[in-house]
């Protein structure tokens, strides 16, 4: 690959950040929610790995938003009527979304809690 389709690649990949936080209000609600919890690790003082996992959740979470946003574009796009293939992969990316949000919280509460009581 050269530079030049690389950095193409790369402003693609950056337009593509913008729109996410543009039209999707989720996307903005999970960068408040990181700013917080950042904030909240700052006067928590968290260990280095601690701080890993912290930011290992955040890009998780506001990635696989972003795919789960992606893949309700891709749907709306194949067909603008009901059906149950539609109906079980927008559910099923909704649900992915839903399985690692928990994960953060639960990891959250067992790196934060332990710290504040
Ligand atoms: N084309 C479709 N066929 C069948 N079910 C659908 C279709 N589009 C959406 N649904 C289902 O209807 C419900 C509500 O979907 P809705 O479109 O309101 O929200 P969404 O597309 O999942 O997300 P958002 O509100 O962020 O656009 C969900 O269970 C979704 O899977």
């Amino acid at each position: 690959m050269t530079a030049r389709r690389f950095f193409r690649s790369f402003w693609f990949a950056a337009q593509g950040i913008g729109t996410a936080l543009k039209r999707e209000q989720n996307i903005r609600f999970h960068l408040i929610a990181a700013i917080i919890v950042v904030i909240a690790g700052w006067f928590t003082v968290l260990s280095y790995t601690e701080w890993l996992v912290v930011i290992l959740l955040i890009a998780g979470m506001i990635a696989l938003e972003m795919v789960n946003s992606a893949i309700e574009r891709v749907v709306d796009l194949v067909t603008a009527e009901l059906h149950p293939l539609a109906k079980q992969a927008k559910d099923m990316a909704a649900g992915a979304v839903l399985v690692f949000a928990a994960a953060s919280v639960i990891i959250g509460l067992i790196i934060f809690l332990p710290k504040w009581f």
